[in-house]
């Protein structure tokens, strides 16, 4: 059938000129898509980071002129509100979860960087080969186009190939990278742990860690092109050049809390050990290590009070259930600055093991645990610490009115401690640095029940390790017929 043919390239040679020149133009436009492939697949094996920071800076400038960029979707699912509950660097166990996420993202890049270097290698493989056979052209147009073959090649590459480049261009890398970034972006940091991360870092004055040092902690990884990060770390460095402590000054002058941190309390030598084996038939065959530390107010650590068989198993219960620990204020309870960490809560009856420990806890003390409260474990992260308080009430209200206030604690030291946090208190200028296995004991209330304002203490910020502890709150009330007020309340 003869139907008109409007434009048509092989009906002329000097029409098939325009073709090949066409054709040389497209195939520089495939060398220079395989180039920006190959600074991307150089970025990914650079190891330098700041390759990165000034790929996205140019990135962010191109996306302001085309906004439907898949770092644009990605930003919708942004953590910036996240609470302070599933914050990341108040427990060394909230951490590790870190640790191994990262381990993934890695793989996820890598397999990403191996994507674009197919892409790249097909590229490299191909573009070369389509060069020469243009070169041949360019060189002699008309000639090559007089050859039949040629201009037979010529218009059905033409007609087809350059389709299937657009599609090969088309098809995105790293889709699926994205997804999968995207499907884990709720459990990166948010800004609220970088920030406190911070904060906690900035703690960890109390040690007169050098600037040198938090400088580098702070600025390892990919942190150029973050002003936020920036901001933080010059507000970091200004709190640490204007604390007092890190000049010289005199020693009457530094607070008895950060002495005590800092391991610069007299030890107190003139008491002494014993075994408690009277409380109950059972101490006779294991008889508790008992040290008295101070007499008035009373304060006793119990030696290997837990074997680590028993702390393994405690702290495989408590560690899925960490969550951010609170204080208690205006009668509710909020996540403070004054206690960073993770914890948890164990009721005493739950098995055989915590039932165990309550009736050694029960020969410890000599105190009933009727209306006590549940075992808190709690694990602190970086530069975690608890500020001085008391755990006492000291009032009539809610938390009180039935069991009583709290007449004693006991510490369980579920860890040790390679640096720093001690538990400190600055009035009796007493400092316990943490012993696996150990228990603190001190009773919080006078004889007359008020609370006795000696017993401040604090758990200091952790400068190495991974602290746990566990916590037990001990009720006055029960304790009526035992250890019933003294003549002194009388008066
Ligand atoms: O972690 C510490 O050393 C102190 C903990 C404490 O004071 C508490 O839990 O009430
Ligand atoms: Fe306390």
């Amino acid at each position: 059938q003869d139907e008109p043919i409007e434009e048509s390239y092989s009906t002329s040679v000097s029409g098939m000129v325009n073709l090949l020149l066409l054709e040389a133009k497209l195939i520089e436009n495939l060398n220079s898509y395989a180039d920006e492939l190959e600074r991307k697949l150089n970025i990914l094996k650079s190891t330098s980071l700041n390759a990165l920071d000034s790929y996205v800076l140019g990135q962010h400038l191109h996306k302001h002129k085309n906004q439907h960029g898949a770092s644009e979707w990605f930003a919708e699912s942004s953590n910036g509100n996240k609470t302070l509950e599933e914050s990341h660097s108040t427990s060394v166990s909230g951490m590790v979860k870190l640790i191994l996420l990262e381990a993934k993202l890695i793989e996820n890049l890598n397999r990403y960087t191996d994507e674009l270097k197919r892409k790249l290698d097909i590229l490299k493989r191909v573009v070369p080969r389509l060069r020469a056979e243009s070169d041949k052209g360019m060189t002699q147009k008309e000639d090559y186009i007089s050859n039949p073959l040629n201009a037979f090649s010529l218009i059905r590459r033409m007609q087809e190939d350059w389709i299937d480049w657009k599609v090969f261009i088309e098809e995105p890398v790293g889709w699926s990278h994205i997804f999968y970034l995207a499907q884990y972006k709720s459990e990166l940091p948010s800004p609220t742990d970088l920030r406190e991360a911070c904060e906690a870092i900035q703690r960890l004055k109390y040690y007169s860690i050098a600037v040198p040092i938090l400088d580098h902690a702070l600025m390892m990884g990919n942190q150029a092109m973050k002003t936020q990060v920036f901001n933080l770390r010059s507000y970091v460095h200004n709190m640490i050049r204007n604390e007092p402590n890190l000049k010289p000054v005199a020693k009457e002058n530094i607070a008895s809390y950060s002495l005590g941190c800092r391991g610069q309390f007299v030890p107190q030598s003139n008491l002494h050990c014993e075994y408690k084996m009277k409380t109950s038939p059972f101490l006779r065959l294991a008889p508790l290590k008992m040290e008295i530390v101070l007499l008035n107010p009373f304060i006793v650590v119990f030696h290997d009070a837990l074997s680590p068989q028993e702390i393994d198993y405690l702290q495989n219960l408590a560690r899925p259930l960490l969550k951010r620990t609170t204080v208690h204020v205006n009668g509710k309870y909020v996540s403070r600055r004054v206690r960073t960490s993770k914890g948890a809560w164990l009721e005493r009856d739950l098995n055989n093991l915590t039932r165990r420990i309550e009736r050694r806890v029960v020969d410890m003390t000599e105190l009933s645990m009727q209306g006590s409260e549940a075992y808190n474990i709690m694990n602190y992260g970086l530069g975690g610490h608890y500020a001085a308080h008391y755990d006492f009430f000291n009032t009539t209200k809610q938390q009180t009115s039935e069991t009583g206030d709290r007449i004693a604690t006991v510490l369980f030291y579920l860890s040790d401690v390679e640096q720093g946090g001690a538990t400190v208190f600055p009035n009796l200028k007493l400092a316990v640095s943490p012993e696996r296995g150990m228990a603190l004991f001190w009773y919080n209330l006078l004889d007359n029940g008020t609370g006795d304002t000696r017993t401040l203490h604090g758990g200091c910020p952790v400068l190495v390790g991974s602290k746990w502890v566990m916590t037990l709150w001990i009720h006055e009330r029960a304790q009526l017929f035992t250890r019933p007020c003294l003549s002194r309340c009388a008066n």
